[in-house]
């Protein structure tokens, strides 16, 4: 856990980067810092691992004062991730990782040891471990960074903008991957970004700063897009918060249509007045037939409508909607985890199952 109390950071010049901030960070989770640029996070997260000195105020990271600590002892338990990860460029990928443990003792042998293990658990291959950073793509280097500031297992991790330097592809990658590392390791992770897209996807509890280093709401995701704490967090979380904020509500027991089906290589037998899913062999959806098709003989995959996006059952409600507004035929098609077609779904009753699941006065009055 990292308390924040009472923390001022005011610069030489007089600017003050962060204002009496009151925050505590919980153990074992993923907190965001986000906002726009100059409010603040960097200075915040670098006072942590004591790069930068409060004005005033006391930061506790397990109850200790960090003040009492031996500012190179405390970074060496601290992870710290930077964006272009900060390599050496002069040391291999390997030694890069095993910075750390050979800093804190450990001989040789057993730091490239560690160093290799690592690579393995942020996904990279072990031979990039003899190449330099400077041969490796951004979003290997970004896991090289990851890797190094694991290394000497910290309980806590500051991660500052470690992935806004990548394209938006390898970026999703990245926040997936960190995600899955996250599940495994239960770190206690500080993460700054300015785009609250990544804020709400890899936060579990995200702060939001305001010009000035105020904080101007500390909320998870869900309640942030949900309940936006004023006018200006409201304009930062952005116009499709309503629909994002679908992404953290679950489906419950989505109740199922079907609709008919055609396998690939069958007769598509009579024209009908409806839309036909065509399934291949493992009942994985394919297309679509439109209404009042008429198919020559067996169905091929060549003359299909294409369908939609595909919703998984039991996954959050933004996906079933979208199935539903991006399919051809107005039915979004449900399937099961091994993606075998499940049955289909409309808009209206996602919407319902969205009304329903409010938890408002008015949906008790209704009876639900
Ligand atoms: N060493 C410094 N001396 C004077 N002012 C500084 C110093 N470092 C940062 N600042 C100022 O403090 C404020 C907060 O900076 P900080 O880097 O913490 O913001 P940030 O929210 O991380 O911004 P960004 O997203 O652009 O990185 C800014 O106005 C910045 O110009």
């Amino acid at each position: 856990m990292i308390e924040f109390r009472a923390v001022t950071k005011r610069f030489d010049d007089g600017t003050v980067a962060v204002n009496q901030l009151d925050l505590t960070v919980e153990a074992g989770i993923i907190t965001v810092f986000v906002g726009p640029s100059g409010c603040g996070k960097t200075t915040s997260l670098r006072m942590i691992n004591r790069m930068v000195e409060p004005t005033s105020g006391t930061i506790l990271v397990d109850g200790q004062d960090v003040r009492a600590a031996d500012p190179p002892r405390l970074r060496r338990g601290i992870g710290y991730v930077i964006q272009q990860a900060g390599l050496f460029p002069h040391r291999t990928v390997l030694d890069n990782v095993a910075t750390v443990p050979l800093l804190s003792g450990w001989s040789r042998g057993r730091a490239r040891h560690r160093a290799a293990e690592l690579l393995e658990l942020v996904g990279l291959p072990a031979e990039l471990g003899r190449r330099y950073p400077a041969q490796l793509s951004g979003g290997q280097q970004q896991r090289v960074g990851v890797a190094r500031a694991l290394a000497a297992d910290p309980p806590v991790l500051l991660m500052d903008e470690p992935f806004s330097a990548v394209d938006p592809v390898v970026r999703e990658g990245l926040q997936d991957e960190l995600l899955r590392l996250q599940d495994e390791l239960d770190k206690t992770i500080v993460f700054v970004t300015h785009d609250i897209d990544e804020a709400v996807r890899i936060g579990e509890k995200v702060a939001v700063f305001r010009e000035g280093g105020v904080l101007a709401q500390y909320a998870a995701p869900a309640e942030l897009l949900a309940r936006p704490a004023d006018d200006f967090v409201a304009g930062f979380v952005g116009r499709d918060r309503g629909y994002r904020s679908l992404s953290f509500v679950d489906s419950g027991e989505v109740a199922l249509d079907q609709v008919s089906t055609v396998a690939i290589g069958q007769p598509a037998g009579a024209p009908t007045a409806e839309w036909v899913l065509v399934l291949d062999e493992q009942r994985h959806p394919r297309g679509w037939l439109p209404p009042r098709s008429t198919v020559e003989g067996a169905v091929t995959e060549a003359g299909l409508t294409p369908g939609g996006s595909l919703y998984q059952a039991g996954t959050p409600l933004r996906g079933a909607l979208d199935a539903a507004l991006s399919s051809p035929s107005g039915l979004g098609v449900v399937v099961d985890e091994r993606g075998g077609y499940a049955g289909v779904v409309t808009a209206r009753q996602v919407l319902d199952l969205i009304e329903r699941a409010r938890p408002t006065a008015t949906g008790a009055e209704r009876g639900h």
